[in-house]
């Protein structure tokens, strides 16, 4: 069974239990000095369709009728296959995505395991209702069986590579359902060590199947319009959510979308003031901004604004030690937006523009953290998504417009609001349009949470039960007493 091209990194596909490979291949990049550090395969057609085929075969199957207890037992193997190969894993996620070392150490290959140990647990834990029905039309005993939905589409993005595709195959495997996986063309890598350790953790072939290549018009496309998927869940912006929405319609398939965002952050005049700092230093350019949760608009009350900007400003021109944009073209439409805010007549505190290191990084794709101000709310800058390492600053008088000035987004995924005033906190948080409240904090995450969007930034709710909710289907049974 051949895993690798000859010459190149591990990243093949997995299909009905066996390691393939494709004629067509495209180069691996690696962010950080533009090298190029492998090959990757692209599915064509037909092993799109094998892949389906598979997973519906294997439905008929063992796995189809496999116990709870060993499905759960089955993803606990997962979890400990990945961490068995936590090194391989963590190396590969920083080559293909050049995050931070520390950020895939204590972020995304802990979370992808805890994703598959959290999965095996709640498939015990889960209960459903029993209702004694008794009515004029007669005496019944109402209960609920959960069906796996059948042959899942997972569609992945390529900021959280692993933690995102994780997120999605475990609880869609622990619902019972089979997988065709497509991770992003841009970080195929960890994707292909999970079908390695799938495969080694013994789940029955075509339970899980892995291809890779691009999404319009190839094997992402493939996938999301081919008739016998019985459902998608996807990650990624909301223009291809759309593009995969219309695909779906023709066949009703049912979609879980993680989107786009355009994330607030609320800073009252009585916040802690250093904790407020920090923490949107964090949340505008951890991973360089490339998380979906990160802050890109942040709203300051007007007595602490200069002081803010200021604090901000000087905290963003000494960053260390961050990591490129994924692409060139990502990098350049992240810089076309630095150039649009001077055009929209933008303040530019902090960055701007690459930096220069003086060493192989300036053949990779790095922009500078960038800190913005005097934009009108009607700016382009301030209304779009960028996915960069930059965030627009603007000042507000009273907890009426920030929260309008908050909600003034086509998107709706996480918001952050510093305050040391309790009562204010609580009544603040719900009047955000977002899926995702962080007070005092960001990124905080608990897997038991509902995860998602409201607005252009999703469908649905991804974590704990509510992942199970969306990839199992509720079927209600009353029998006559
Ligand atoms: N809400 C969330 O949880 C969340 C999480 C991470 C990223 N994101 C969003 O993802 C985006 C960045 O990721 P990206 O650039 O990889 O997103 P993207 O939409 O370009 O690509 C995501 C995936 O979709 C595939 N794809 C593209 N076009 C397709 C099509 N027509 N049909 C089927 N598949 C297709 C790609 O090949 C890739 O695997 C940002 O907008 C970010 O906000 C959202
Ligand atoms: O990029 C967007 C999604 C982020 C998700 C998480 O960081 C998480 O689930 O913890």
């Amino acid at each position: 069974m051949r895993r690798t091209a000859p010459g190149s990194d591990p990243v093949a596909m997995y299909v009905a239990g066996s390691f393939r490979w494709a004629d067509d291949t495209f180069p691996l990049i690696d962010p950080t000095d533009g090298a190029v550090i492998g090959a990757v395969p692209e599915a064509p057609r037909e092993l799109v369709d094998e892949a389906v085929r598979a997973a519906r075969g294997a439905l008929a199957g063992p796995w189809g009728s496999m116990s709870v207890g060993d499905r759960s037992a089955a993803l606990r193997r997962i979890a400990d296959g990945i961490a068995a190969r936590f090194g391989d894993f963590v190396d590969t996620e920083v080559r293909e995505t050049g995050k931070p070392r520390a950020l895939a150490e204590t972020m995304d290959i802990p979370r992808a395991i805890d994703n598959f140990r959290a999965y095996a647990d709640l498939l015990y834990a889960r209960r459903d209702s029993t209702f004694h029905t008794v009515s004029p039309q007669g005496e019944a005993l109402n209960y609920t069986v959960r069906r796996p939905l059948g042959v899942v589409a997972v569609i992945s993005p390529w900021n959280l590579p692993l933690l995102l595709l994780s997120w999605k195959v475990a609880p869609a495997l622990a619902a019972g359902n089979a997988v065709v996986a497509k991770p992003s063309e841009e970080t195929p890598g960890t994707a292909a060590l999970l079908a390695e350790v799938i495969h080694e953790a013994g789940l029955p072939p075509g339970a899980f199947n892995l291809l890779h290549g691009h999404g319009a018009g190839a094997a992402g496309e493939f996938l999301t319009s081919h008739p016998e998927v019985d459902a998608i869940a996807f990650t990624g912006e909301s223009a291809t959510g759309s593009a995969i929405m219309r695909a779906a319609a023709d066949h009703v398939t049912p979609v879980s979308f993680e989107l786009g965002g355009k994330n607030a952050a609320l800073v009252f005049a009585d916040a802690d003031f250093e904790a407020a700092v920090e923490g949107t230093l964090r949340s505008a350019f951890t991973h360089s901004g490339q998380i979906c949760l990160c802050t890109e608009r942040v709203y300051v009350e007007r007595p602490i604004y200069d002081e803010f900007v200021a604090a901000l400003g000087e905290r963003a021109r000494k960053l260390a030690g961050y990591g490129p944009m994924i692409s060139a073209q990502h990098r350049d439409k992240v810089l076309s937006y630095y150039r649009l805010a001077v055009e929209e007549g933008a303040t530019v505190v902090a960055g701007g523009g690459i930096p220069d290191f003086g060493d192989d990084r300036d053949q990779g794709f790095h922009v500078e953290p960038t800190v913005l101000t005097g934009l009108p709310s009607t700016a382009r800058t301030v209304r779009e998504e960028i996915f960069g390492p930059v965030c627009h600053v603007a000042p507000f008088d009273t907890e009426d417009e920030a929260v309008r000035l908050a909600n003034d987004s086509a998107y709706g995924l996480a918001a952050t609001v510093w305050t040391t005033n309790l009562s204010r906190a609580h009544r603040v948080a719900p009047r955000v349009e977002a899926g995702i409240v962080w007070v005092n904090c960001w990124n905080l995450r608990d897997l038991r949470t509902p995860f998602g969007g409201v607005k252009a930034s999703g469908i649905g709710r991804e974590g704990g039960e509510y992942s199970l909710d969306f990839f199992s289907e509720p079927v209600n049974v009353c029998v006559r007493i």
